[in-house]
């Protein structure tokens, strides 16, 4: 059997790749483990164009977002579902400096853009303390990625380009221009592992910084609102019956993926102080985010065997980086054209020439 690609790893970036891949036309084989975790089974699929507690437009929000919107648009006109959500994002004001603050930046046309000139505050206030009333951000909302990773799964498992199986490190023969995996003949791998990179005898000089995250599945008494909320957490609403996402943690030890008492009661300590309907918790649940430390992602080509590839270090920003940095590792794939500077592994080659 032969291919152009294989993508090991099949949470966003393995996802968003091998669709970009076979919208162009290659043909692309995923494998993909499905007794290891996910990053993206638990992600909020929140994409947000201003965030941080110092309220900044994210990294290339001009260019990420329209992209990224428009390719999950595509994406479910032809896979069909629900998985792409619009919506405001609603920032209760902590503080009458905060209120100024955040409304001296949006004077900013850069920001502006983002922002609606006047909060609904009233609309927010039965669900959420809002006493110096909000920021609501447009031009937002989430992706359903387990919903979204289910139809790229099912579309490549019906087109026989699926196989579910750890890839053997071992048994990769890279040869000139190809490489060659068990009976399988291919251009390239592009190794898709989020934080199981780490164990990728090729990849695993690159600087990763990982980070674990926990949120709550919760149902919210008499909670209608369809926006997400986030004063630091986030209240993401995902049936507009009451049923929501509570999240995130962000925790630099402990990288593993089991949901503790310990972030459960952060969150809830958090929560509840701004949230001002009962609730009752359902689920909990874990994972580590691919997370780099200059906090870019890693996109690029092997510094010594050409014929494998990696995109990884999407960090907490998995659903907006992912469409437009595949687009670029394709591009450069296709045409030789220039990666981000920023996110191509070249930045950082001279780790893999002192590692051996
Ligand atoms: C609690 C939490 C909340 C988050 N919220 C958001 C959010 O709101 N918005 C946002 O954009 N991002 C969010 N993120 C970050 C987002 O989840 C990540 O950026 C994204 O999931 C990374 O995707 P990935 O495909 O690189 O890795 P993963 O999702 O971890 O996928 C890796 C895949 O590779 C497979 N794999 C690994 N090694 C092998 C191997 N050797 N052989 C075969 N298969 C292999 C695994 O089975 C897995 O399916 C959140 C993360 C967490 C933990």
């Amino acid at each position: 059997m032969s291919a152009d690609y294989l993508i090991v790893g099949q949470g966003i970036a393995g996802s968003v790749l091998a669709w970009t891949l076979s919208q162009r036309g290659y043909r692309v084989l995923i494998m993909n483990d499905p007794t290891l975790p996910a990053a993206s089974k638990v992600s909020g699929g929140i994409f947000n164009p201003l965030t941080g507690k110092k309220l900044y437009r994210t990294w290339k929000a001009d260019e990420l977002f329209p992209f990224a919107h428009k390719f999950y648009s595509d994406m479910q006109a032809q896979l069909g579902g629900d998985f792409l959500h619009d919506c405001d994002v609603y920032r209760p004001y902590r503080s009458i400096e905060e209120q100024n603050s955040y409304l001296a930046q949006t004077a900013d046309p850069n920001l502006a853009k983002y922002v609606v000139e006047r909060a609904d505050d009233a609309k927010f206030s039965p669900f959420v303390e809002n006493p110096y009333g909000g920021l609501q951000i447009t031009q937002a909302g989430w992706v359903d990625c387990v919903q979204m990773l289910q139809k790229i799964e099912h579309y490549f498992i019906e087109n026989k380009q699926y196989i579910h199986d750890r890839v053997d490190y071992q048994k990769i023969e890279i040869q000139e221009d190809s490489v060659v995996y068990n009976d399988l003949k291919i251009k390239k791998i592009l190794f898709c592992e989020g934080y199981e990179a780490r164990q990728n005898p090729f990849f695993n000089w690159l600087p990763f910084n990982p980070v674990k995250g926990q949120s709550l599945i919760a149902v919210v008494e008499d909670y209608t609102l369809q926006e997400i909320i986030n004063q630091g957490t986030f209240i993401l609403p995902l049936d507009g019956k009451g049923k929501c996402r509570l999240g995130a943690t962000y925790s630099w030890h402990d990288l593993d993926w089991e949901a503790t008492e310990d972030g459960r009661a952060y969150l809830e300590d958090k929560i509840k102080p701004y949230l001002k309907k009962k609730y009752q918790i359902l689920e909990q649940h874990a994972g580590i985010r691919p997370s780099t430390k200059d906090r870019r992602p890693f996109v690029g080509i092997h510094p010594e065997y050409a014929s494998l590839g990696i995109f990884n270090g999407l960090g907490t920003k998995g659903v907006s980086l992912a469409p437009f940095f595949a687009n670029q590792l394709v591009n450069f794939l296709e045409t030789g054209e220039e990666i981000d500077k920023e996110a191509n592994i070249e930045r950082i080659f001279s780790l893999y020439f002192r590692s051996k």
